[in-house]
């Protein structure tokens, strides 16, 4: 079961998708892997109070930190079964912002960039996936056209990989305002 959350900056997604591992989690339990990493004390300030309130729910939560080797780990977390946990990633985009700026100049065979390798390592990583696995995501690319390349690129790729992962998951919300609209239902094939 693969659920996508997508939404702006402080639309209420990760609570959306936190509270959706609580209520459908087959096991009573949730791996949250972390994809940010705090440079400055804003962001650990942050991070500090999503960990409070995972305390807080009262919901059994086990936290992995990976910024960049998620297709890795979730190919080695994929189980199936009803003793795993829910895996909940928050979030892609800022993984792949993560891949982006670790990628070098130099492409690979086929001249396919890095950080398009590892776009398709995680779809081909979340397609494969057995167990309840919930990804979040943010909505890029409905503001201006970014002034720098580097930021064009992020906006496309970004884009592109929510569009693939969208097209694999058995259901897709968009959150705004912290309101979650169901966009793609269980039931929905093209
Ligand atoms: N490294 C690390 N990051 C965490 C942890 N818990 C949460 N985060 C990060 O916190 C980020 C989400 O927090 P915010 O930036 O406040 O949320 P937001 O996505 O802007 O807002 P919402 O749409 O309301 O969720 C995600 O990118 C997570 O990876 C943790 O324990 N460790």
């Amino acid at each position: 079961m693969i659920v996508l959350v997508t939404g702006g900056a402080r639309s209420g997604k990760s609570s959306f998708a936190e509270s959706w591992c609580i209520k459908h989690s087959e096991s009573g339990n949730g791996l949250y892997i972390a994809t940010a990493q705090a440079f400055d004390e804003e962001m650990k300030e942050r991070i500090q109070l999503h960990r409070d309130q995972r305390e807080e729910s009262g919901f059994i939560w086990t936290t992995q930190e990976e910024p960049l080797r998620l297709p890795e780990l979730l190919r080695t977390s994929s189980q199936a079964g009803s003793g795993s946990p829910v895996v909940l990633v928050d979030c892609l985009t800022l993984w792949l912002s993560n891949v982006l700026l670790s990628d070098g100049e130099e492409n690979g065979p086929g001249g396919e960039s890095r950080t398009e390798s590892s776009i398709r390592q995680l779809v081909e990583a979340v397609s494969a996936y057995s167990g309840q696995l919930v990804l979040v995501t943010n909505e890029v690319g409905s503001g201006i056209v970014p002034e720098y390349k580097l930021g064009r690129q992020y906006r496309d790729l970004a884009g592109r990989l929510n569009r693939s992962i969208a097209a694999i998951a058995d259901q897709v919300f968009l959150v705004t305002a912290g309101i979650p609209i169901e966009l793609k239902s269980r039931e929905y094939r093209l």
